[in-house]
This record gives structure tokens, C-alpha cells and sequence, in this order.
């Protein structure tokens, strides 16, 4: 059985480094020649799989948790295509329904239609949104978008950020010029899981630049590559958005 569930793992791109340590581990925890008879092993080894990969995302630290009465101000970043926009939507929704007056900020003015797209997401999902037509600097629209929510006391404003590449420079730099405008409490790295063992290299661009302070792993429904993201993700020893 763990041979299975290590091929299922390799099968997901996960590194073959990590899987051995995790077999290795598995293997330690479930010393089969003093097991009581009767003990249902295939329940054990479910048990120690699944603590074992628990461990492996977890990031020993507490995730970020926006205060009530104040506001937070959470900054997406990521490649192109990725599910920032798709994902800053899912997240204002998710404060909202905690009780968090959330709202949203398009500050990608690179992609024609980003606003569009974020405006259809935030009237569907009943979020308030900035975001502009004609501006485009993306540095003044993120600061236009958070100056406004906080004098209306929004508690949690999330700024959606056009994708980027980690050669493009330039936008790199617009990155950390939008970050430094409107110095966000939380920096949110999305990651589409197809991309596999490539994140590393991309989270730790972003890394450098924009000091991003956790991760969402997106579209995990659609891959079988999950894996390679997370893999690489464990190896950059980061926070996972939860
Ligand atoms: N299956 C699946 N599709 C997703 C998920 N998240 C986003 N998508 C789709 O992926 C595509 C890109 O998502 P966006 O949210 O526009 O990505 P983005 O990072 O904002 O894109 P850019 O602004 O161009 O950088 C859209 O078609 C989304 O519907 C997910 O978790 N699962």
C-alpha cells in the first residue's frame, strides 16, 4: 500500500526527494512488527500518509487573520492567468461571510477586460469594487481604490494586481512600486498547480520582489500536477494561505 500511494504521489509531480523522506517517515511511524493483531494496518498507514502530508504543508507559523474595526489590506500577486482575479473575488467573499465589510481593488490596467472581469465577479459575489477605465497607472489606481475603501471603513480590501512573468522586469518593478503605495498587511502569491516543479523558480521571484507571505495553490480541480507545486513550494518553506 504505501508503494501505491508513493506512485500516486510521484504520478502528481510531487519530488521524488520528498516523497522518499515521506516514505521513510511513514515507515517509521508504522512499525508493523509491533502492532497488535487485530489493528486495522490499512487504517494506520491512511492515518500516517495523510499527518505526514498535513506536516508537510505546515507552515509552524499562525496564518494571517485580518483585526475587526480596522482596515486589511491584502495585495495579490502571480503569473498570468493564474486565478488572482478568480481567487480575490472567492477570498472578499469569504471575509464577507465572517463579517468583514470586504471590497475589492482591479489595479491591473495591463490586461484589457481585467476590470471587466473583476467587476462581473464582484456584482455576482454582491462586493464593492474600484477600478478604472481610463487611468492606467496601476500604482494610482491601487492607491485611489485603498484610500477610498479606508475612509469608508472597509475591514478588508483586496488589491488584484496584473500577471507577470519572472523576466519581465519592468512589471516587477510596477509590482513593487503597487505594493509600496499601498503597503499591504498580507502579500498573496497565486499559484496555478499545473505549473509544477516550475513554482519554485517562479515563488522565488516573487519572493525576492514583492515578500510575499503566503501562498493559494489554485485550480487543483482540473491538474493532476498539484503535486510539483506544492513540492516546490515546501522547499521555499512558505506559508500557506488557509
Ligand atoms: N478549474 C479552475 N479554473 C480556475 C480556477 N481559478 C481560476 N480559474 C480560471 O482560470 C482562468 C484565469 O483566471 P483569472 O482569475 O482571470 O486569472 P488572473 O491571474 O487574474 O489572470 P491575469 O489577470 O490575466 O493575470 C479563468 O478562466 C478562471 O475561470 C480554479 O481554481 N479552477
Amino acid at each position: 500500500m504505501i508503494k501505491e500511494i508513493c506512485s500516486a504521489l510521484l504520478e502528481a509531480d510531487v519530488n521524488v526527494k520528498l516523497v522518499g523522506s515521506l516514505r521513510k517517515s511513514i515507515k517509521q511511524t508504522v512499525n508493523f512488527k509491533e502492532l497488535a493483531p487485530g489493528v486495522n494496518k490499512k487504517r494506520l498507514i491512511q492515518k500516517a500518509v495523510f499527518d505526514e502530508l498535513v506536516k508537510l504543508v505546515d507552515p509552524h507559523a499562525e496564518p494571517f487573520k485580518p483585526k475587526k474595526g480596522k482596515p486589511n489590506v491584502i495585495m495579490f500577486v502571480g503569473l498570468q492567468g493564474s486565478g488572482k482575479t478568480t481567487t480575490c473575488t472567492k477570498l472578499a467573499r469569504h471575509y464577507q461571510s465572517r463579517g468583514f465589510k470586504s471590497c475589492l481593488v482591479c489595479a491591473d490596467t495591463f490586461r484589457a477586460g481585467a476590470f471587466d472581469q473583476l467587476k462581473q465577479n464582484a456584482t455576482k459575489a454582491k462586493i464593492p469594487y474600484y477600478g478604472s477605465l481610463t487611468q492606467t497607472d496601476p500604482v494610482v489606481v491601487a492607491k485611489e481604490g485603498v484610500d477610498k475603501f479606508k475612509k469608508e471603513r472597509f475591514e478588508v480590501i483586496i488589491v488584484d494586481t496584473s500577471g507577470r512573468h519572472r523576466q519581465e522586469q519592468d512589471l516587477f518593478d510596477e509590482m513593487v512600486q503597487i505594493q509600496r503605495a499601498v503597503t499591504p498587511d498580507q502579500t498573496i502569491m497565486v499559484l496555478d498547480a499545473s505549473i509544477g516543479q516550475q513554482a519554485e523558480a517562479q515563488s522565488k521571484a516573487f519572493k525576492e520582489a514583492a515578500d510575499f507571505g503566503a501562498i493559494i495553490i489554485t485550480k487543483t480541480d482540473g491538474n493532476a500536477n498539484g503535486g510539483g507545486a506544492i513540492s516546490a513550494y515546501v522547499s521555499r518553506s512558505r506559508a500557506f494561505c488557509r
